[in-house]
């Protein structure tokens, strides 16, 4: 039986929550949308990813309302990479993703994934805040990544579960956070709502 609806296009985050085996039923808004809301002049990047959390949520909500869909708990997230205080997006282009590959080169930055959960009047969320550090990238390394094609659809340019994985030094924090849905802060959320994991 579905227990909730995943507002996320995000094929990272319905693995995820298959792994929690969560029956759920993918639910986003309609194509056209546009791209998530843009930074707010002056606004911090740990408030940004937040709130971009919290309106995938509530825009997730007004799709189930509005398709007349049974009401069930919608969840959502939003990761973002940051470093020296930098929201590092997702990648517009090659050049854009070699750019972003060369800033997180032999450093370490930190990936910031929300979680939020409308249920009937509450809007839940908790935030999952994990340290990376990428060893020194060669040119020829980025070069060869962005090859791959792994960079295009991720924040900061890379998915640490695909080839970028042998750059990572260590990380501090949450594997799957760092994926697309922190499976700690999201199971303590769905408690909140009366979901129990299997
Ligand atoms: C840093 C990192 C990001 N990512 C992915 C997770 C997210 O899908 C993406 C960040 O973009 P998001 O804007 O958080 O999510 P999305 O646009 O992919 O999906 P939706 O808004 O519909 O939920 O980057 C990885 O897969 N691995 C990584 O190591």
């Amino acid at each position: 039986m579905t227990a909730l609806y995943l507002a996320s296009r995000s094929p990272r985050r319905t693995e995820l929550l298959r792994q929690l085996r969560i029956d759920h039923q993918v639910l986003v808004p309609p194509a056209g949308d546009g791209p998530d809301e843009p930074q707010l002049p002056g606004e911090p990047a740990a408030e940004y990813v937040r709130r971009t959390a919290r309106e995938k949520a509530m825009r997730g909500e007004q799709a189930m309302r509005d398709l007349g869909l049974p009401a069930l708990p919608v969840l959502a997230a939003d990761t973002t990479v940051i470093l020296d205080g930098d929201v590092l997006g997702k990648p517009a282009d090659r050049a854009d993703a070699m750019r972003i590959l060369a800033r997180l080169s032999g450093s370490a930055h930190e990936v910031h994934t929300a979680v939020a959960l409308a249920h009937g009047d509450r809007l839940l969320e908790d935030v999952s805040v994990t340290t990376v550090r990428f060893r020194p990238l060669a040119p020829a390394d980025i070069e060869r990544y962005c090859d791959s094609g792994e960079p295009y659809d991720k924040a900061g340019a890379y998915g640490i579960q695909g080839l970028a994985g042998v750059f990572v030094e260590r990380i501090d924090g949450s594997f799957t956070g760092v994926m697309g849905l922190p499976l700690f802060e999201t199971a303590r959320l769905l408690a909140k709502v009366g979901i129990v994991l299997p």
